[in-house]
């Protein structure tokens, strides 16, 4: 039976039609233009198990690669997927049911290739509940890389220090986050639970791998970057806005030390349907936690400093999907 939903874009799609016709955009760096009114909804959409396996089919059916490893892109850092080799590259919009990216610096497309040899995927471009996308649609591509044989999960996010030591540039290893968001009561898992996707009750003690926080603080020896890798405690506001002085004391009383508008859910859904999870963020900027200043976040600088730590970040993951892909070997 075909199901009509709403796509990110506003228009309704037959999703059996969409699926039939659609177009891959192979190796193809131009993207249709982007909408900038997604509809505005934070009410979960049915993104049932039957329209994800929908979309693992429409991708799986327009590439060769069979990737074990997903790679979110946050703002300013989705150069990483620049650097996959016979890369199939697919925009949002031509994914049937794919909401579409509206923030600078989130290009918007989901590319598969190669990563230094190893199979990945990459979400070139996230979305965000500040976008109008419940938490549900923030995080539904997660299930996608699931679907499509991921058993790994690497988030990437920019976000602001509020860790006094910290300093921008720096590379933090989530060990863990605080779900702000789900003290409202708002999880990208709330509705009903479809126990072929994961458990009603999901536990969340070990959301991001230990032995991967381990290696990754190996590799950071190892490529001389110590100084500046950070291990801390990442939290996701609504956003759009940045924070008052007053919240981000409050939220540096409870234990965080970087803060963004994404990912936790993404890890949540993540952890639902058991991939293992590395995070990471690249510190943008100082929080600004006095009120005698003169500085004030904005995206601009957010999205530059991303590009400007380019090549270290590229590095560090191409090291981190080695050591993740022979782990995996390990374990055949
Ligand atoms: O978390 P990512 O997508 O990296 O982006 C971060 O940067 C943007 C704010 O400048 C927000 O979207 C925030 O979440
Ligand atoms: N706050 C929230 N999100 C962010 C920030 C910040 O300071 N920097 C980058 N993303």
């Amino acid at each position: 039976m075909s199901q009509i939903i709403i796509n990110g874009n506003g228009n309704h799609y037959d999703d059996s039609h969409k699926i039939k016709n659609g177009n891959s955009y192979k190796n193809n760096n131009s993207s249709p233009p982007r909408t900038a009114s997604p509809i505005f909804s934070y009410v979960n959409e049915n993104y049932s198990y039957e329209i994800i396996d929908n979309i693992k089919n429409y991708l799986m059916a327009r590439t060769k690669i069979r990737p074990k490893i997903g790679i979110i892109c946050g703002t300013g850092l989705g150069h990483l997927a620049e650097n996959l080799t016979e890369a199939d590259s697919f925009p949002y919009e031509e994914i049937p049911n794919f909401p579409v990216s509206t923030v600078a610096g989130h290009a918007g497309r989901m590319v598969f290739g190669y990563l230094n040899g190893i199979e990945v995927m990459c979400m070139q471009g996230r979305f965000h509940y500040y976008e109008g996308y419940a938490l549900s649609t923030c995080s539904m591509p997660v299930r996608v890389m699931k679907f499509c044989g991921c058993t790994h999960l690497i988030a990437t996010n920019a976000a602001g220090g509020l860790n006094s030591s910290y300093n921008v540039g720096d590379i933090m290893i989530v060990k863990d986050h605080i779900n702000i968001m789900g003290f409202a009561g708002n999880s990208p898992l709330q509705g009903p639970n479809d126990h072929r996707f994961g458990p009603r009750f999901p536990p969340m003690n070990k959301a991001y791998d230990p032995e991967l926080i381990d290696i990754a603080l190996r590799l950071s020896k190892e490529m001389k970057m110590e100084s500046e890798t950070r291990c801390g405690v990442y939290t996701c506001v609504g956003g759009p806005n940045y924070e008052t002085v007053a919240e981000l004391r409050m939220w540096k009383i409870l234990g965080v030390d970087a803060v963004g508008m994404s990912t936790v859910h993404e890890v949540i859904t993540a952890r639902h349907c058991n991939l293992k999870v590395f995070g990471f963020s690249l510190i943008t900027n100082k929080c600004e936690t006095e009120y005698d200043t003169h500085e004030e976040t904005n995206h601009d600088d957010v999205v530059t400093i991303g590009q400007r730590r380019q090549a270290k970040i590229t590095n560090f993951v191409t090291r981190m999907v080695e050591e993740i892909n022979n782990l995996i070997i390990n374990c055949q």
